[in-house]
């Protein structure tokens, strides 16, 4: 891995360079003539792109029920304890974030109020492209169903031999009402302006490769988008207490998902830095996904030495990675210190992939420095608000001044009519 030793200033310029997500212009391109072709040609549009991407020819996008009962009865005892156990620890996470709303009585004649309210329908995204992501599925299905959604549809690129049966395990498990092989740019598309076989949805929720992330922007607006979430990310602060085999573990971790996935390490200890590369190289060597993970590494990842315990910290907000984890003595000390990052993982037993799979929060994340203004997925994605308000006469009244008067002052003559015609020594009806 590169690695970079400066002045703080000038490295935080360099990590803003090197993070940002500058605009890929041909997948930009790319992604809006798919999402045109399907917003004209429909079924015919996800049936082309599936044979070209996907090597697939699809005559049906719907999975039939009876293929994902047969995937659940027949899926090893052990895999499905492991869902079951994911399902338990990230259900009791996501309970607690259930949200009411309120009503407010407290000035007399007054009644004012908020009211949570479930999407009617969702569309979860559950990438499939170079690996199977039953994990996922849990992360975005068990929270639409918590929040009260009344139809969760999913859709996952199709294979060649069939989809991963873990991943139609999980949506059996999860109770997912709909299940259609369609990926990429093309599923994101039929889900945001349908398609003859696929609804159209409220919102779509889900992470995916720069494709699906892509395509997720673009359709923003014509249906709402849960966040960026897109190849992922890992940031590392450490210092020379830390183990730099686990260290190049975790950071491979992440690599291994996605050419363009991002490894970083911060450190204080240039000692630490040169063991934690070695031990990169040497693991890339025996990694399965080593291609992929390789990429990664020398395209996206960097090791930085900076001076000070501070600057570790301050650099990596500037990073805003997806996850971040503090590999320090007392790493719950330093919480105070970190403002973006989608999710952080204290000390050396909370490795990235305990997060990924069974601990409970959610690994669905915000990606490519979005952490700066978004959050994990959760409970508060699948509601939304409805304000409320009812005064009697006599409360209206002792507004109804400022109300005429504000409208007035904005040219909006009707509006303040509106509150006279309650009012009799206001205005003065025909009848
Ligand atoms: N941020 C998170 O919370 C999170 C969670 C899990 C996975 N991920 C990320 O999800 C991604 C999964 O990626 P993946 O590729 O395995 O699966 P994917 O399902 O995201 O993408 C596969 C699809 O990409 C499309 N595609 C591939 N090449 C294309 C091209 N040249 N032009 C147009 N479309 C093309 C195809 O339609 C294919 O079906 C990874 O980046 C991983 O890091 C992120
Ligand atoms: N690390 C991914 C989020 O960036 C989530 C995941 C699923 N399976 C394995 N990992
Ligand atoms: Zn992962």
């Amino acid at each position: 891995m590169k690695i970079i030793e400066s002045d703080l200033n000038s490295l935080k310029r360099l990590v803003q360079r090197k993070t940002q997500q500058l605009t890929d212009l041909k997948v930009e391109d790319a992604v809006r003539r798919i999402i045109t072709d399907v917003i004209d040609n429909g079924d015919a549009a996800l049936k082309k792109y599936e044979a070209q991407f996907d090597k697939v020819d699809l005559t049906e996008f719907r999975l039939p029920q009876a293929t994902i009962d047969a995937a659940y009865d027949q899926l090893d005892q052990k895999v499905k304890d492991a869902l079951q156990l994911a399902k338990r620890n990230i259900t009791s996470f996501h309970e607690k974030e259930r949200a009411t709303g309120f009503v407010d009585a407290e000035q007399p004649g007054v009644l004012r109020g908020q009211k949570l309210l479930p999407l009617q329908r969702v569309g979860l995204y559950v990438p499939g492209g170079t690996a199977a992501y039953p994990s996922t599925l849990l992360m975005s299905a068990l929270p639409a169903k918590i929040a009260g959604v009344q139809e969760v549809v999913m859709v996952t690129p199709p294979q060649p031999d069939g989809i991963n049966p873990a991943v139609l395990a999980a949506a059996k498990l999860a109770g997912v009402d709909a299940i259609y092989q369609v990926g990429g740019a093309q599923a994101i598309a039929a889900l945001a302006y349908g398609t003859e076989s696929i609804p159209a949805v409220d919102k779509i929720i889900g992470p995916g490769n720069v494709f699906v992330a892509t395509a997720k922007k673009q359709v923003f607006g014509q249906v709402a988008i849960d966040m960026v979430a897109g190849p992922s990310e890992i940031g590392i602060i450490a210092d020379e207490t830390a183990d730099p085999r686990q260290l190049a573990a975790d950071l491979l971790s992440q690599a291994e998902h996605d050419r363009r996935a991002r490894p970083i390490l911060i450190t204080t200890s240039a000692k630490l830095a040169r063991a934690v590369d070695a031990n990169v190289t040497s693991q890339l060597k025996v990694l399965p996904r080593t291609a992929i993970a390789t990429e990664a590494v020398n395209e996206k990842g960097f090791i930085a030495v900076v001076p000070q315990t501070q600057d570790m910290f301050e650099l990596m907000n500037t990073v805003a990675p997806e996850h971040l984890e503090v590999q320090l003595a007392e790493p719950t000390q330093y919480l105070n210190l970190i403002r973006n990052a989608g999710s952080v993982f204290l000390g050396k037993y909370a490795s990235e992939p305990l997060g990924d799979y069974v601990a409970g929060p959610n690994h669905i994340l915000p990606t490519s420095g979005t952490a700066r203004f978004s959050s994990p997925l959760g409970v508060y994605d699948f509601v939304k608000r409805t304000s409320f308000i009812q005064y009697t006469q006599a409360a209206l009244k002792k507004e109804a001044t400022a109300i005429t008067t504000l409208a007035r002052v904005e040219g909006l003559e009707g509006h303040a009519r509106a509150i006279e015609a309650r009012f009799d020594q206001y205005y003065d009806t025909e009848d």
